[in-house]
């Protein structure tokens, strides 16, 4: 079968002409740009913001993209309802790791008004070649030349997303840049939402049937998505809202509410999940036990701890858990598992602090924190489970060497003196271990 590409695509699949500017650059072309803010600016329509997507720790998506002329194809899949869509705002991709030269020159194009990243969790780092450093080289190179003003927009899961981002640039920004970037760049928080699971084999072999040609870069996608971003950009953007964007004043509670509600729900099936042998979020939101026991987190753990942000929780709390159970959207329990070290903190954490510091003890929160735990002990024993996570190495001595509570309470990448000093969380942990653990089939 043919691959897709701008001479096998029909004109009427196509959007826009062959001439679309690069104005935006992504930094981490994964699956969820693809199917997210890709998708937000393609139906943005202009037809004047083309994107230059770079991969960075590995070339495979340049590999799947390049013979395709940055042409793919979103499959969105909901309980009763499916569609194929091709999406041609990319237009140039770029390989980090590779070409670091062709990166720097992007970023410190004029022509280009926003950066974008998604960079998982984990590329909030600095280190030699790593995104963030490959960011900064291209704003000095920026400022060197034509010092024009730039947008750089965190489309990650972390709280202040653009704060955090902003901060880690500045930190180690050399020379004068830092003074340069303040005063002329700005890092927008965001709050992204679209379930988008890793793709399969089988789904490129559904879309190529209906396609007609075979499309390597091809993303899955629930019909849900949401992208909530705060006005603060120093150049021209998308008219993102024409696609249903949200640009408001300030994010955070928009990103408080998803972090807590729904990544938290998310991690808590995942690891109860994973444990009982559930292969996807489907399967474990369709359990009634595991369903329980993510309403309770919602209900009664989170929901108090956002009553002042003034936004509706219990009813986005039901869409959550129904868009979990959307069947045709199979996200493995061991994807979201991954990297609990760096999910935890956004998830259950920050639900966990705020009701200590009202005097509650959030029972289900802490469930999700002692079915990590187990998850982390089961990795240990079972070659079944994957542990995926930067700080696995720390994470497997901590529970081989003594009490799982104890040891694990005391990694400092994870938690802060105030919850290992707590004495209610490490009880309570203590007692719920046992129950976390009788969920593993
Ligand atoms: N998949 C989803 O449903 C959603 C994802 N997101 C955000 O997008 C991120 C990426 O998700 P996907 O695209 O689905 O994953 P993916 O696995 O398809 O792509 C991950 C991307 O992050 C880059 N990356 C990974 N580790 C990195 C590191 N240490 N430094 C720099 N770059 C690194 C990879 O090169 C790749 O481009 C998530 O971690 C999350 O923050 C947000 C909402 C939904
Ligand atoms: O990042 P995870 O835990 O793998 O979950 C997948 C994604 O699904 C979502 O929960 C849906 O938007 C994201 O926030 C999340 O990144």
């Amino acid at each position: 079968m043919k691959r897709l590409s701008s001479e096998t695509l029909t004109g009427a699949q196509r959007s826009f002409g062959p001439d679309v500017p690069v104005q935006i650059v992504h930094l981490g072309i994964g699956a969820f740009h693809r199917a997210h803010q890709a998708v937000y600016t393609q139906q943005a329509g202009a037809g004047e913001w083309g994107i230059c997507g770079v991969t960075q720790r590995s070339a495979t998506v340049a590999e799947q993209l390049r013979p395709q002329d940055g042409l793919y194809s979103v499959l969105t899949r909901g309980a009763d309802e499916q569609r194929l869509d091709v999406v041609d705002v990319v237009r140039d991709v770029v390989d980090g790791s590779a070409e670091p030269e062709r990166l720097t020159a992007r970023l410190a194009d004029p022509e280009v008004k926003v950066v974008t990243l998604t960079i998982t969790e984990k590329g909030y780092r600095l280190g030699p070649g790593g995104a963030l450093d490959r960011l900064i080289a291209g704003l000095a190179a920026r400022q060197a030349g034509s010092g024009a003003p730039l947008s750089v927009l965190s489309c990650d899961n972390l709280n202040g997303n653009g704060e955090v981002l902003r901060d880690l640039v500045l930190a180690h920004s050399p020379g004068d840049l830092a003074d340069w970037v303040l005063r002329n760049v700005s890092f927008p928080s965001s709050m992204v939402d679209r379930i988008v699971p890793a793709t399969t084999d089988a789904d490129r072999e559904q879309a190529a049937a209906q396609l007609g040609a075979h499309d390597a870069a091809l993303v899955v996608a629930e019909p849900f998505r949401q992208w909530v971003i705060q006005d603060d950009f120093a150049a021209g953007r998308p008219a993102w809202e024409n696609a249903g964007a949200e640009i408001v004043a300030d994010v955070a509670p928009y990103e408080r509410r998803k972090l807590r509600v729904l990544n938290g729900a998310h991690s808590l099936l995942a690891y109860l999940g994973a444990l009982a042998g559930h292969q996807t979020i489907a399967q474990a939101a369709s359990d009634e036990v595991l369903a329980q026991a993510a309403w309770r987190l919602i209900e009664q753990d989170v929901a108090p701890t956002l009553a002042e942000d003034g936004l509706e929780v219990l009813g986005y709390g039901k869409v959550v858990l129904d868009r979990f159970r959307n069947p045709a959207l199979p996200h493995r329990t061991t994807q979201v598992a991954m990297d609990g070290s760096l999910k935890l903190g956004p998830r259950l954490l920050g639900t966990i602090r705020d009701a200590r510091a009202s005097g509650r003890l959030p029972e289900s929160a802490l469930l999700g924190v002692a079915a990590w735990m187990a998850y982390v002990e089961a990795t240990t024993t079972d070659g079944d489970l994957p542990l995926d996570d930067p700080h696995a190495d720390v994470l497997s001595s901590a529970v081989k060497s003594g009490d799982v509570v104890d040891s694990l309470l005391a990694v400092d990448q994870v938690f802060g003196p105030d919850l290992r000093e707590d004495t209610a969380v490490r009880s309570a942990l203590t007692d719920l271990l046992p129950l976390a653990r009788s969920f593993r089939r």
